[in-house]
């Protein structure tokens, strides 16, 4: 048991990713899960609904004033895009120096907030204890994209399919199983936000076009790309395996991986590496968990980082 434990609280734990980060956070051996907010399940236990978890802990009810009363030293804010700000606030006025880490797109483009792609972005962390978690499909677009931005002809066009976890749990036509049933759902075709996240984040525009399908959870980011001169594959494949070979999360595949094999998995996998004849077109396919790597299994890298542990502390490699 490691001396110094610290305290951690989740806004929005009856969520999907709310869920995931209370297994990752029950094995973890520094932090402590303080409190569980949940508006739905307030005074349920949460052994009753995650799997495995065996403490006495149930969820409350915290509005921002008594999220920050709480005092944890890290705050998970696993809500709905469009809700962070009064629970940000809260923490800054009463205890600024708590860690925040916030799930949703609020502070992707707040240059104040440090964005957490551990894989592109661990150099520039200054310290900063306000860290933006990722979108989804935008971790799997940088992360097929980035080896290859300085040869880019075109904005990559990246076609995305992902299982109807990735619309949380306020019911509509996108997690709504019955909808879903043989279908594939096009939506945001233009100006999604993960669009706009991965172009401000790479430095180039990205083009996307998302789907939902019927499976639960795994996504897949299918991506066109139009070079400035041509490569060979192995030249592809080795500007990949130099991006990531040193990476435990983000894995190279020669082939292109399947969403299949991903669910559940903390990984993210980039292959396939189909090139033109002319060698200007490669297209390249990643999978990830749009629930652990895409949400959680990411949040905790972050967090592990910021807390002086290990980054793939309590991550199942
Ligand atoms: N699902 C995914 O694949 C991914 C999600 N994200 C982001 O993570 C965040 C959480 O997503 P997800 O877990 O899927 O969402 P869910 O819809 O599954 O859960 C949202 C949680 O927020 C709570 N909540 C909703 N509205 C409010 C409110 N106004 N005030 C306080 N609590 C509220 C809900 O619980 P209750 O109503 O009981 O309080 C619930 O616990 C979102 O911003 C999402 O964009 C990021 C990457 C991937
Ligand atoms: C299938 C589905 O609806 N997926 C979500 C993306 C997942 C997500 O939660 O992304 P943010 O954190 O950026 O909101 C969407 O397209 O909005």
């Amino acid at each position: 048991m490691h001396t110094n434990r610290k305290t951690v609280g989740i806004v929005g734990a009856r969520g999907h990713t709310g869920m995931e980060l209370i297994r990752l956070i029950a094995a973890h051996p520094v932090l402590q899960l303080a409190f569980v907010s949940s508006r739905e399940l307030d005074g349920q236990r949460v052994a009753d609904h995650v799997d495995g978890f065996a403490d006495e802990l149930r969820y409350a009810s915290l509005d921002p004033a008594a999220v920050a009363a709480q005092g944890a030293d890290v705050v998970i804010l696993a809500l709905p895009n469009g809700k962070a700000a009064p629970f940000v606030e809260a923490i800054d006025a009463a205890k600024p120096d708590t860690l925040i880490l916030d799930l949703s797109a609020d502070y992707r483009f707040d240059p104040s907030w440090y964005y957490g792609l551990p894989e592109l972005t661990r150099g520039q962390w200054r310290g900063e204890k306000r860290i933006s978690n990722p979108g989804c499909y935008a971790t799997a677009m940088q992360l097929s994209i980035a080896p290859l931005r300085d040869l880019l002809a075109a904005p990559p066009v990246c076609f995305g399919v992902s299982g109807y976890s990735g619309a949380g749990t306020t019911p509509s036509d996108k997690n709504d199983p019955e909808k879903l049933r043989d279908n594939l759902m096009p939506y945001a075709l233009t100006g999604h936000m993960h669009e706009k996240e991965a172009s401000f984040r790479l430095g180039v525009p990205v083009e996307f076009m998302p789907h939902v399908a019927p499976h639960f959870r795994g996504l897949t980011v299918t991506t066109n790309l139009y070079l400035t001169r041509p490569l060979k594959r192995e030249d592809v494949l080795q500007r990949f395996h130099a991006a990531y070979d040193g990476e435990k999360l983000a894995i190279v595949t020669d082939e292109a991986p399947w969403v299949s094999r991903i669910a559940h998995r903390h990984h993210a996998e980039v292959g396939g590496f189909a090139v033109s004849a002319d060698g200007k077109r490669v297209v390249i396919v990643a999978t990830l968990d749009n629930l652990l790597k895409g949400a959680a299994t990411q949040a905790m890298q972050n967090i592990n980082r910021a807390i002086g542990v290990d980054e793939y502390t309590a991550i199942p490699l």
